[in-house]
């Protein structure tokens, strides 16, 4: 069928596209991937503060996302506790995705090695990253997909769930048109993006695990970590 974007989608579109591009994490904190000594240790507060970093940035995207600030004020909590981890899943496969400049790429892959991640969630994590890379989404399909994470309805807590899914209909759809429009010859191509979710779902359960590891061994998360994970 002829598949075309509205006007309104466009404007939709754009406004999410400008936040997701707007909202990068300082320079200084990913330079430093570049300057700091290499230890498990720290790495471990490297990864931190980027991590910090990144939530902060995330909260800030999320803020502009059409209809996100007319939902329940307690449910856009539970939003973002639910979909942290895999938005920062998916925003760091995109940094891998883009080969930041001048090698960092390649230290970042390094340090999240060494940090005192069990080989067990190692695995499946840069098999993902790698199934990112191999998508070679545009921006707008990276910042609807992070988007449709975010809006997913049934995380913990969310007490309307028909609110939330209506916004996220809106996205899909979008993605969804971009998607046909973007690649005619690849019909299948929104399903692998979709698929993608599912397989962020299987990487927030290691990463449950990992923290518990990592606190096991007595390393200490911010206090932006800790609300955001329900840890310590
Ligand atoms: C608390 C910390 C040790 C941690 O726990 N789980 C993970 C964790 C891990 Cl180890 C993997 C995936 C998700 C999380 Cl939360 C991490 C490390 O988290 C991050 C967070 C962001 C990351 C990374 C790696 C890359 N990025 C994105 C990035 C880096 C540099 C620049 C930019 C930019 O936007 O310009 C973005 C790691």
């Amino acid at each position: 069928e002829k598949v075309e974007i509205t006007k309104e989608q466009r404007t939709l579109m754009k406004v999410i596209v400008d936040a997701y591009s707007t909202h990068q994490i300082p320079q200084d904190v990913a330079k430093k991937l570049l300057q700091e000594q290499y230890s498990a240790d720290e790495n471990f507060l490297l990864l931190t503060e980027m991590a910090t970093s990144q939530v902060q940035v995330l909260v800030e995207f999320t803020k502009n996302i059409p209809g996100f600030l007319s939902l329940d004020r307690e449910d856009q909590i539970a939003l973002l506790k639910g979909s942290a981890v895999e938005a920062m899943f998916l925003r760091s496969a995109q940094v891998f995705s883009r080969k930041m400049p001048s090698g960092q790429t390649e230290v970042l892959e390094e340090r999240i090695r060494k940090s005192g991640i069990s080989e067990e969630f190692i695995i499946p994590m840069f098999n993902f990253y790698k199934s990112i890379v191999s998508l070679h989404m545009v921006q707008e399909e990276q910042a609807l997909l992070t988007t449709i994470t975010i809006l997913t309805p049934d995380r913990p807590y969310v007490k309307d769930q028909q609110a939330v899914e209506r916004i996220q209909e809106t996205m899909l759809e979008l993605l969804r048109k971009l998607c046909v429009l973007q690649r005619p010859q690849e019909p299948q191509y929104f399903a692998r993006l979709l698929g993608r979710l599912t397989e962020l779902r299987t990487l927030s359960h290691y990463h449950a695990e990992m923290l518990t590891s990592w606190r096991t061994n007595d390393h200490k998360f911010t206090p932006l970590l800790c609300e955001i994970w329900d840890v310590q």
